[in-house]
């Protein structure tokens, strides 16, 4: 048995899962104790004074390929653990293996791998070094102006699906330029890359599609599933973002077409949480879809036939549950997304207890209202316990929200959970959710059946409770109304309003209506963004109550921390860390959430709290526990700045 294995070299970190390089697809190879082993170019040679240890960091090793490491073992014997993962250790004749082979990128093929291209930044010794001279024209640049010039063309485009898809086929072909460009202006491409340009692509996604992005995964391979994630180039995954394409944005059932949720969300765990693309897996799971318009689409990608049955689903998302876990480890954080209503809560509470799991829309949509309201306070005093909530929508993000908000009510006032819900009222499509509705009611929104008499709509919703705060999340756009905004305004000197359903289109109202309708005095913030707008002489600008400002950071809190399960105590920590990003200047603006531009930092202070809980409940793994958590966060994470190569 050879001990020999490859690793991939990222921002400064050594990779420690390997396999064998031959029967390729059965190994890990884990290291213990932690160790130094030599680092190898492919010519067999250690890398001049480079030691690494695997599991502690490291040096940065400016290679622009894979290299191989060979344990010292081979001198020095027992340091390296090899564990037949899947049972193929000496495969039998009918076994497959994936024929897995990695070679160094260099000539025409660096210029063509987005990984490690770097266009004209090429120095005149990287061209010779690489066997690109004549490849490239002769001028060399710096990453910067490559940035300003790649901006200077994208603000061409007046489309923004135009820029969507010139982001994208950067991002296909630098990927660290694309990466800087998206860290450098993040407020003007976020819209871009995410909603609400993102939502328009997926529309579009099978008449726009050119290179696949992320892992598909069909019903068609039921029984092959670990089989197929060995396709995924990369061994050593750590963040997956999956989506069955049921419920994508507000816009409903786009089948396959949802790749572009998982593909935007996971660069937003890099230029946003700074964790490494290449430990990022976008994942669709393709079950059918029940959009006829896809269905009769001759450019639509996916299956052509209608959603699976439950239980052929069930069973689909079992086996890719177990299979996540098999190839990547207990710790490999599995985010849900855009999943309808009647399977997100159903898969978040089937493998909470087994798995790292978290479902953006309900538990990340949670977090980043929660710590909106926080702000709030601050502009319109009291406490949480004080105010009284209106939801109109009761699916993943209303009911979501309104857990989180009563368990911090609970929290802070040591009332039970079934008190502080009391403050809080949902509307649903059938209208106020009361009692006498309990039996008919799907179980996520069993407990927030009040005792009250049955009312039918929104407006007379909001003049029998008279809230305090009103929250938009039913994916249906205008339904915040002049009356209803007039209304809560009539009783409220700053009306909190939050319209969350994304993309804009699907906003509840938009800002310039919540200003004017509420004559200025609405605190408000939606899921997509809106530009300032201006009323009676005076410029408002609102905040983007989007989860974007969550979950990247606390992704990255969980895997600094080697958590293995998420805790709700972890969402509070977050919304109270993103909180405290506020300062007095953005409350004086009237803002609750800081800007977009600062979101590292503030990623960093998530990730930060969020691996700090992660420790005091004990749900951490990777000991000892540093020191400065949110300094470690920030010194974790990538960087998209060009390395060098020898
Ligand atoms: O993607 C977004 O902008 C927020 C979100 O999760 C959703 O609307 O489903
Ligand atoms: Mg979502």
């Amino acid at each position: 048995m050879s001990i020999k294995g490859t690793a991939f070299m990222q921002n400064n970190s050594l990779s420690g899962v390997s396999r064998m390089t031959q029967s390729q697809s059965s190994f890990r190879v884990s290291v213990h104790p932690p160790t130094v082993v030599a680092v190898m170019n492919r010519n067999g040679r250690p890398e001049t004074s480079v030691g690494v240890s695997v599991d502690n960091v490291v040096k940065e090793l400016s290679v622009p390929m894979v290299v191989e490491f060979v344990d010292p073992k081979l001198k020095q014997p027992s340091t390296v653990v090899v564990d037949d993962v899947s049972g193929d250790d000496a495969p039998t004749e009918d076994e497959f293996v994936t024929p897995l082979s990695v070679s160094v990128a260099s000539g025409y093929t660096l210029l063509r791998t987005p990984r490690h291209n770097k266009g004209l930044a090429f120095t005149e010794k990287e061209r010779d070094a690489h066997y690109i001279r004549g490849l490239l024209p002769p001028v060399v640049v710096k990453q910067d102006l490559q940035v300003k010039r790649t901006m200077n063309d994208l603000r061409q485009y007046e489309v923004p699906l135009h820029k969507y898809q010139a982001m994208m086929d950067l991002q296909e072909r630098d990927e660290r330029l694309f990466y800087k460009l998206l860290v450098e202006n993040v407020e003007e491409l976020l819209p871009i890359v995410y909603t609400p340009t993102v939502g328009e692509a997926c529309q579009k996604y099978g008449s726009i599609f050119k290179r696949p992005q992320g892992l598909f995964i069909s019903l068609k391979d039921k029984g092959r599933i670990l089989e197929i994630l060995n396709n995924w180039p990369e061994k050593d995954v750590e963040v997956i973002v999956v989506t069955d394409g049921e419920r994508i944005l507000g816009l409903g059932d786009l089948g396959c077409q949802g790749m572009g949720i998982p593909v935007g969300k996971l660069s937003l765990y890099t230029a946003l949480g700074g964790i490494h693309p290449s430990v990022c897996l976008p994942i669709t799971i393709d079950v059918g879809t029940n959009n006829e318009k896809l269905l009769n689409d001759e450019f639509y990608i996916g299956l052509r036939q209608k959603r699976a049955s439950r239980k052929e689903y069930a069973e689909l998302m079992n086996e890719f549950m177990s299979a996540v876990k098999q190839n990547y480890g207990e710790k490999v954080l599995i985010q849900f997304e855009d999943f309808a209503n009647h399977n997100a809560f159903d898969l978040l509470a089937k493998y909470s207890p087994t798995h790292l799991v978290f479902n953006d829309d309900i538990q990340g949509t949670a977090s980043v209202v929660l710590a909106g309201l926080i702000s709030a306070l601050k502009l319109v005093g009291g406490s949480l316990a004080d105010h009284r909530f209106l939801f109109l929508g009761a699916g993943e993000a209303g009911t979501g929200i309104a857990e989180l908000v009563a368990l911090e009510i609970s929290k802070q006032t040591r009332a039970p959970l079934e008190e502080t819900r009391k403050n809080i009222w949902l509307v649903d499509s059938k209208g106020l959710i009361v009692k006498s509705r309990l039996n008919s009611l799907q179980h996520f929104k069993k407990p927030w059946a009040h005792e009250h008499q049955p009312v039918t709509d929104l407006l007379d919703a909001v003049k029998a409770i008279r809230p305090s705060v009103l929250i938009g999340s039913s994916g249906v756009g205008q339904t915040f109304t002049k009356e209803v905004v007039e209304t809560i305004s009539s009783f409220n000197e700053k009306p909190i309003i939050l319209a969350l359903s994304n993309p804009t289109s699907k906003s509840e109202c938009t800002a310039e209506q919540a200003y004017t309708w509420s004559e200025g005095r609405a605190i408000f913030a939606s899921g997509s963004p809106f530009g300032p707008v201006e009323y009676n002489g005076k410029v408002y600008v609102s905040g983007q109550s989007n989860n974007a400002y969550i979950f990247p950071g606390f992704g990255l809190g969980l895997i600094i921390s080697g958590a293995t399960r998420v805790h709700d105590d972890m969402l509070l920590a977050a919304s109270e860390a993103l909180a405290a990003q506020v300062t007095q200047e953005h409350i004086e603006k009237g803002l609750i959430y800081p800007p977009f531009a600062n979101i590292r930092n503030i990623s960093a202070h998530i990730a930060g709290k969020v691996a700090a809980k992660a420790y005091e409940l004990d749900l951490a793994s990777r000991l000892p526990q540093p020191e400065n958590l949110v300094a470690y966060a920030a010194s974790c994470m990538y960087s998209p700045n060009y390395q060098r190569y020898r």
